[in-house]
């Protein structure tokens, strides 16, 4: 198998508490005013060339600091990310820019993100002078006029502005944005969550037509395991800031290994198997503001003992491929 395009290597990210998060009721007034919050606790994870990967998790568990680590948002306070074989965490901001037309990102609300002063031949205009700075105004004019066709808007769009499209309509104008600049990898980061159901469709077969079309590599941060299933290559579960399972598509969902993973997919009713019962996740769910001293899931773990509290499980390789952080697993331990 080739090198992958994206490796995260033990990667740590610590914030200082935003101001909500002050004076939590669980939060003793001795303690620091800004706590540290664990975001990221030593994720080892990478992106094969030409897959999507899925990363799924509960909210806060980190999977939005990890973009913002990979297209530089961010810088993690420990570890490394690495861009085709090149370290690109600790680049200055001009030492970036050539990775900051290879790697692109949608984000989920498509009018936060589009200027709304700029028309949207401005906003492609923008992006394109930036990374092709010797086109003639004809070949910027007539690649914005491709580039719009091939995300399914014609050119009369080109002059209006962000508010007086659809969501899916702004959304394509995103895409169309990233692709401007022929990038290697697109991070989508819930892409489709302000979307209806029906343009959430639209969206996902563009993206998947122009990930053939183009040899594409996403990083699909989603809480939809109807998405997941249907878009992924491979899939990454996260919780707490940690990497939990990674397994390709097909052996995630017919065999989920990490009792994490099973609650979760638990939760989706499948037509092969109605009889199966949704897995109820008791205990209470750990603060960010906590490192936790074993695995992070021990407290709602049913499989849990001693050893799960005290030492912190690795990524394992199964003998399918997938990758488990389980003492449970590793020891055989299973629901009863
Ligand atoms: N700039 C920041 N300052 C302080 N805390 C932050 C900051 N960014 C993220 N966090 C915290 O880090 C943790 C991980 O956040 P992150 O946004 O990566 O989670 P997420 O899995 O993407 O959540 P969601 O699914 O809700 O978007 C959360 O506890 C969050 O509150």
């Amino acid at each position: 198998m080739s090198k992958p395009l994206v490796t995260f290597h033990r990667l740590e990210k610590v914030f200082r508490a935003r101001s909500e998060w002050r004076w939590p009721l669980r939060w003793p007034r001795k303690q620091s005013r800004h706590p540290k919050v664990y975001a990221l606790n030593g994720i080892d994870l990478s992106i094969h060339r030409g897959e999507t990967l899925c990363v799924v998790g509960e909210t806060g568990c980190g999977k939005s600091t990890l973009a913002r680590l990979l297209v530089g948002l961010e810088r993690p306070d420990e570890g490394a990310v690495y861009f085709d074989d090149q370290r690109i965490d600790q680049l200055s901001d001009s030492q970036r820019m050539p990775f900051r037309k290879k790697i692109q990102m949608v984000f989920q609300n498509p009018y936060a993100s589009l200027n709304p002063r700029m028309t949207v031949y401005q906003i492609l205009r923008e992006a394109i002078r930036l990374h092709h700075a010797g086109w003639s105004r004809t070949q910027v004019d007539q690649f914005i006029e491709e580039l719009l066709q091939s995300v399914g808007l014609t050119k009369d769009a080109e002059d209006r502005y962000p508010h007086e499209f659809s969501g899916g309509q702004r959304q394509r104008i995103s895409l169309a944005r990233a692709l401007s600049v022929e990038p290697k990898l697109i991070i989508a980061d819930e892409p489709l969550a302000a979307l209806d159901v029906s343009v959430q469709a639209q969206v996902l077969n563009l993206m998947m037509d122009k990930q053939k079309e183009l040899g594409l590599t996403y990083l699909f941060i989603t809480h939809d395991l109807a998405v997941v299933e249907h878009f992924a290559t491979r899939v990454a579960v996260m919780y707490l800031g940690r990497v939990c399972e990674v397994a390709d598509r097909a052996t995630l969902f017919d065999a989920p290994k990490h009792p994490y993973t099973q609650a979760l997919l638990s939760s989706i009713p499948r037509l092969d198997n109605l009889d199966l019962e949704p897995i109820h996740l008791t205990g209470e769910v750990p603060t960010p503001l906590e490192k936790p001293m074993g695995c992070s899931f021990c407290n709602r773990c049913p499989l849990a003992n001693q050893r799960c509290y005290e030492q912190i499980p690795m990524l394992v390789t199964q003998s399918d491929g997938s990758q488990v952080a389980c003492h449970a697993v590793e020891e055989g331990r299973t629901w009863k």
